[in-house]
């Protein structure tokens, strides 16, 4: 193991044991409530897009004693929340390898759940879960906030937390733009066959559990692109208008594309897969080194190339296709 593997998998395992105790689970809720401002809309700041990437230039009136922190809303913190949101897509997909792919529990009606379309069919088992899980969250206002999309908006419930004015991060047209449909399509037919084994194997609520948390893991970072979008314009405003004025979607994939970013994200996320993704057993590897035993070839839960892979052929190109269709729209009020 190299040493950045090591690093990494000693910082991995730190963050498992301190995110197991509860004392410091407590402490860190009571900065994030000490720190959080919530929003109504997502025209407001909410607190994971503060904590996350800090806000914007105010363009609607905000709370009196809202911090105007636009000066944060740099690529480089982005990036940072970027690769924090890494850790969560490659642990989540790590995790539901270990399970079969589980067929019946994407057909309509495979498994009995208790709840039908307004044309009497039957829901699958993971769109029962994700449909139930947005409208719990939906009513404490995690879809008021920018990096939060639905993937059934039209459905979202009446919240139960009273709204509050923050600034906005975004430009207006922000809000229209959600690819989950998209991210949906993409995740049932080529990143589940490819990360988990044909099969049944009778783990349904488990499957269908961490896919809900797949998805909502990768439609976040997918929708991020509307912050770095956002930083690029700032960052070189009379290019990007330019070309904005003239609706050029090749030439703002083009400006905005960055191809050894792109490099350094896939051998990132190469290493972290294999780093998360090897069984750890130090007694084991000590007993082999005591009998002076060959190293046996590392097994991972999930091949590294395959994660690596997925980032390069499908979370940058739809990360991309949503800082275009932002920027296309990005001037549309002014
Ligand atoms: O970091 C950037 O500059 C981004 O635009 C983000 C991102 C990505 O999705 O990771 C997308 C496009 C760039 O080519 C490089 C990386």
């Amino acid at each position: 193991m190299s040493l950045s593997q090591l690093q990494l998998q000693q910082q991995w395992q730190q963050h498992c044991r301190s995110s197991s105790s509860r004392v410091q689970q407590q402490q860190s809720t009571r900065r994030w409530q000490a720190n959080c401002v919530h929003r109504a809309t997502k025209r407001q700041v909410s607190c994971k897009a503060v904590a996350n990437v800090q806000s914007p230039a105010a363009a609607t009136a905000p709370t009196p004693g809202a911090r105007d922190m636009s000066a944060s809303l740099t690529l480089p913190n982005i990036r940072s929340s970027l690769i924090r949101q890494e850790d969560s897509i490659i642990f989540t997909l790590i995790e539901r390898a270990q399970f079969a792919q589980n067929p019946l529990v994407y057909q309509p009606g495979g498994v009995e759940v208790p709840a039908y379309s307004k044309d009497g069919k039957q829901y699958s088992l993971m769109e029962y879960i994700l449909r139930e899980t947005e409208q719990l969250h939906g009513k404490v206002r995690r879809y008021t906030s920018p990096d939060e999309h639905a993937f059934y908006p039209e459905e979202l419930p009446a919240m139960v937390l009273p709204p509050l004015e923050y600034p906005s991060i975004l430009a207006p047209a922000a809000d229209a733009i959600n690819i989950n449909s998209q991210i949906m399509s993409i995740y049932l037919n080529s990143l589940l066959p490819a990360i988990a084994a044909l099969g049944d194997d009778g783990n349904y609520g488990s499957a269908a559990t961490l896919d809900v948390l797949a998805l909502q893991a990768l439609s976040k970072r997918i929708h991020y692109g509307k912050f770095v979008a956002e930083a690029k314009f700032r960052a070189k405003p009379e290019e990007y208008t330019a070309l904005i004025k003239n609706q050029d979607a090749a030439a703002l994939m083009d400006l905005l594309t960055d191809r050894k970013v792109e490099l350094a994200v896939v051998e990132r996320v190469r290493l972290k897969a294999a780093t998360f993704g090897q069984d750890v057993n130090p007694a084991a590897q000590q007993q082999q080194q005591q009998d002076h035993q060959q190293q046996h070839e590392q097994v991972y839960k999930i091949e590294p190339d395959v994660l690596a892979k997925m980032y390069d052929d499908v979370v940058m190109p739809l990360t991309k296709d949503v800082q275009v269709a932002y920027l296309l729209r990005r001037l549309d009020h002014e």
